[in-house]
Order: C-alpha cells, then sequence, then structure tokens
C-alpha cells in the first residue's frame, strides 16, 4: 500500500499577543500571507505532502480571498480550527483517512521553517515513531519570579518547535483520548498517551512568529 504522509498546519488561532485587528497568519510578509509562505515551504519540501490547513471559521472567507489574489497553486484542504490549539489540531485530524503513515504538525506562522529541518524531522519519526523540532538554549535560564529565583542548568532543556511529526495511529489515538484540552503542543499529547518523545534538530531562524518585533525579524531572515 502506498504510504501517505499529511501535514497539519495550524493556523486558527487569534493573534492577541500581536495585537494586531487581523489574525497574524493573514499578515504581509515580503508581499505574501505568512501562511502562504508556510506553505510554499512545506510544498517545497515534499510536493506529495497532503495539507490540511486549520483556520479560524470566521476567516475562511478571508483565506479564500488570499488564495485568489495570490493565485497559490498548492493544493490543500480548509478547514475550520477551534477554541484552542488542540481543538484545532482535532479538526485537522479529523480529515486524515486510515491510509495515513506520518502526520507533521506545524504552525501556520512559522514560515522560516527549512526543507533540512522537515527533513530531520520527517527522518527520524520514520524511524521512531515521533520526532520533535528543538533546539538548545542560547541564553542562561532562572526558574522563579522577580523575587525569588535559583540558576538552573540550561544543558537540561530544549526549546522546542515545529514540524512535530509522528505515527499517524499514534497521534490520532491520542488525540481522541487525550483528558483536558490544555497542552500547548502535540508532543505534551502524544506523550500523554505514553508514547515517547524524539526531538530532532530544529533551527533557531525557525521562529513563531508571536509578538510584532518577530515580524521584523522574520522580514529580515526572509531576504537572507
Ligand atoms: N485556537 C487555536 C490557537 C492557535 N492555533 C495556531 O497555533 C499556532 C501557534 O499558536 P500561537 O502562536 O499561540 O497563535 P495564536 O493563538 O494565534 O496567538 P495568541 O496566543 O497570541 O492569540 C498558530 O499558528 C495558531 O494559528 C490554532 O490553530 N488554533
Ligand atoms: C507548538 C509550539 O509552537 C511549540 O513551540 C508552541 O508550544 C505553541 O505555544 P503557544 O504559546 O500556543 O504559541
Amino acid at each position: 500500500m502506498t504510504q501517505v504522509n499529511y501535514a497539519i498546519v495550524v493556523a486558527g488561532g487569534a493573534g492577541q499577543r500581536m495585537g494586531n485587528a487581523i489574525p497574524k497568519q493573514f499578515l504581509t510578509l515580503r508581499g505574501k500571507p505568512i501562511l502562504l509562505h508556510t506553505l510554499e515551504k512545506l510544498h517545497a519540501f515534499d510536493a506529495s505532502l497532503r495539507l490540511i490547513v486549520v483556520l479560524p471559521a470566521a476567516d475562511l472567507p478571508r483565506w479564500h480571498e488570499l488564495v485568489a489574489l495570490h493565485q497559490c497553486p498548492i493544493p490543500h484542504q480548509i478547514t475550520a480550527g477551534g477554541a484552542t490549539r488542540f481543538h484545532s489540531v482535532s479538526c485537522g485530524l479529523a480529515l486524515i483517512s486510515d491510509d495515513a503513515h506520518l502526520i507533521a504538525i506545524h504552525d501556520g506562522v512559522r514560515p522560516l521553517v527549512s526543507l533540512q529541518v522537515m527533513e530531520r524531522a520527517f527522518a527520524l519519526a520514520a524511524q521512531q515513531g515521533s520526532a520533535v523540532a528543538a533546539v538548545k538554549l542560547k541564553e542562561s535560564i532562572r526558574r522563579g519570579d522577580e523575587q525569588h529565583s535559583q540558576a538552573v542548568d540550561r544543558a537540561a532543556f530544549r526549546l522546542v518547535q515545529t514540524p512535530q511529526v509522528f505515527r499517524a495511529a499514534w497521534i490520532k489515538k491520542a488525540y481522541a483520548t487525550a483528558v483536558g484540552t490544555d497542552f500547548t503542543d502535540c508532543a505534551s499529547v502524544a506523550e500523554s498517551a505514553g508514547h515517547p518523545i524524539y526531538l530532532s534538530e530544529g533551527a533557531y531562524e525557525n521562529i513563531k512568529i508571536t509578538t510584532p518585533e518577530d515580524l521584523l525579524l522574520a522580514e529580515a531572515l526572509l531576504q537572507a
């Protein structure tokens, strides 16, 4: 049987920390919506990857307009998301058929993901069943608050990114059986179902566009 791989691109958030009336995934970066840059990266990595884009229900017409305006040639399915990232990933998973082999979940607002980061994550997930892009910390960290804090060993930590790639059956069941919805990423959901989490090498430029200064950084990095 042919092995079919999917990528769920979660873009169902409101972008509150960006503070823009338009959700950040639709903002323009070097002439194109951020989400379109992200889709281009995933399609360039593997044109056979089936792309599912999860959007805020209210913004489905906006995306249709942007796709038409930019003549987006990349085939993708669209679905409405939910109140949290967990709900939005669940909405994407609901569209995936049983022939799926690996499922990647990627933030729609990480347009700087490289082909190498994608390749490493898919290769590791094919071997181990899971792969989560992550990077080492470059700065010192302390545990605590302004009044009381202690130094911690940064070598014991990793910053987690996306893509996060999983054996399809694992991640589908993990989402179907998860207790609660308060997970900030898919690795936490897979882990809660008892699956081992393997880390693949991410990249420092694979930033998540979250606050206004990230737009400036992304603009500069996209040029590079
Ligand atoms: N209900 C949600 C919330 C988030 N996301 C997606 O998850 C990714 C990472 O989330 P984050 O950066 O937190 O995005 P927002 O939730 O939009 O931002 P904020 O928390 O500032 O509102 C984004 O691509 C976002 O669109 C989603 O699909 N559905
Ligand atoms: C999935 C993620 O991007 C990995 O870093 C992150 O956990 C999302 O967190 P957010 O606070 O909802 O942006």
